[in-house]
């Protein structure tokens, strides 16, 4: 049921942050640089100034311009801000007078990173995604690696190329080989693609030597964004073998500037999808660890792909637990793409690469059309989680692409 709260816009009931969302994030204004702030409805509680003013129940905490050091805290401390926040905001809220100075309109601010990102992994948790890539880059009889339904594959990426949605990204230039060409060649990649992925946030670290279990892993889960890891399809095929994607997926990452917490997800929670094969006891859940989170990808404001967070074969927690369990120490900002997540049919994928089968049929933009990205593109990733009469939304992860910067 919807929460109701005193800032009117929050009580709508196709709104991404109504009061049941409350996801954290980091914004300036004109007036102040980088801070901490929830969305509530169509404003943000500047919660830096609301910390000062002693409203939060937390000390120093919030004043940094990321969530780092309030996600060390650990999942007791992050259950009583979301109390305190809901009390704050609710209807009939006793601190309204105090709490309605520090408002600010979201039209006028300037989102950022929410987190300082400690180190970015990604996975590779679509079973459709991983069959349809591995048929176009394999062949249809090696389509999904023996090891895909034991282990969650990934590979570690950069976090120093991360960034908030919004960020204009350049097309990527690198080493490419053309289908019967004797040597490679160097420049623009030709066919850039985009990954639709949800990125889950490490809250709590884990220690250097010690494996976590997929229980503790979901306690260490602070919250999730929207992820596109863009892709140069071309420097992809041609590098990854056999150490996996490297230039390819290493010049911009997009993450959605609201984090939506996993006590928001909680009522959306589903299990992951019946297993087919057992798995290892390391990786076995007793709750349910994937969420019921509707998700869309527009090019250019034409909606190109629909898809659902359910399609994911290993959860977050799955995944953090196999990643600690040789002993990888995990970080307090560390973030895990889920892996592309893709559906059964062309229009529920999560890559160009899928929705248009290696490049060969188009997709209609109202007139224009489109295989890979070109210049001047916009890309928008969207989603939301539907509840009776409300909806936890994560907002969008938005890019344009700039043509690729001059190269030797
Ligand atoms: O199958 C491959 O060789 C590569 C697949 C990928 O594109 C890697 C990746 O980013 C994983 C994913 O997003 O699902
Ligand atoms: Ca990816
Ligand atoms: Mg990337």
């Amino acid at each position: 049921m919807l929460k109701r709260s005193w800032i009117e816009s929050a009580n709508d009931a196709e709104g991404d942050f109504p009061l049941n969302n409350l996801p954290y994030g980091v914004f300036s204004t004109a007036e102040a640089g980088p801070r901490c702030g929830v969305a509530v409805g169509d404003m943000i509680l500047d919660l830096a100034r609301a910390e000062k003013a002693g409203l939060t129940g937390t000390h120093g905490l919030l004043q940094a311009p990321a969530w780092n050091s309030f996600m060390a805290e650990g999942p007791q401390a992050w259950e009583a801000l979301r109390t305190r926040l809901t009390e704050l905001l609710a209807e009939g809220a006793e601190q309204r007078a105090a709490v309605e100075p520090l408002l600010v309109a979201m039209s006028g601010a300037r989102m950022h990173l929410p987190i300082e990102v400690a180190e970015y992994t990604d996975f590779y948790a679509s079973r459709q995604h991983a069959t349809n890539v591995g048929t176009m880059f394999r062949g249809a009889e090696n389509a999904l690696p023996p090891n895909w339904l034991h282990i969650p594959i990934g590979y570690n990426g950069r976090a120093s190329t991360v960034v908030v949605s919004d960020t204009e990204v350049r097309r990527p230039v690198g080493q490419t080989r053309a289908k019967h060409a004797e040597m490679p060649s160097f420049g623009p990649c030709k066919r850039l693609d985009i990954e639709l992925e949800i990125g889950a946030i490490v809250g709590t670290p884990s220690r250097m030597g010690e494996p976590v279990t997929t229980a503790q892993a979901q306690e260490m889960i602070f919250g999730y964004v929207l992820l596109n890891d863009w892709s140069a399809r071309d420097l992809q095929a041609w590098e990854y073998q056999p150490l996996g994607p490297f230039q390819a997926k290493a010049f911009a990452t997009s993450i959605s500037p609201w984090i939506v917490t996993r006590a928001a997800l909680a009522p959306f929670a589903v299990p992951e999808p019946e297993r087919e094969v057992p798995l290892l006891p390391y990786l076995r859940t007793d709750f349910p660890g994937n969420y019921d989170v509707d998700l869309s990808v527009e090019m250019n404001g034409h909606t190109v792909s629909r898809t659902n967070m359910q399609r994911l074969y290993y959860s977050a927690a799955q995944q953090l637990a196999h990643h600690a369990s040789s002993g990888c120490a995990m970080r307090t900002g560390d973030l895990l793409g889920s892996g592309t997540i893709s559906g059964d049919t062309p229009d529920a994928c999560g890559s160009l690469l899928e929705m248009t089968w290696g490049g060969q049929t188009p997709l209609d933009l109202g007139g224009e059309s489109r295989t890979f990205i070109q210049d001047g593109d916009i890309l928008t990733l969207k989603g939301h989680a539907q509840g009776d009469g409300y909806r936890v939304g994560f907002g969008a992860c938005t890019g344009r692409i700039l043509p690729a910067p001059d190269f030797p």
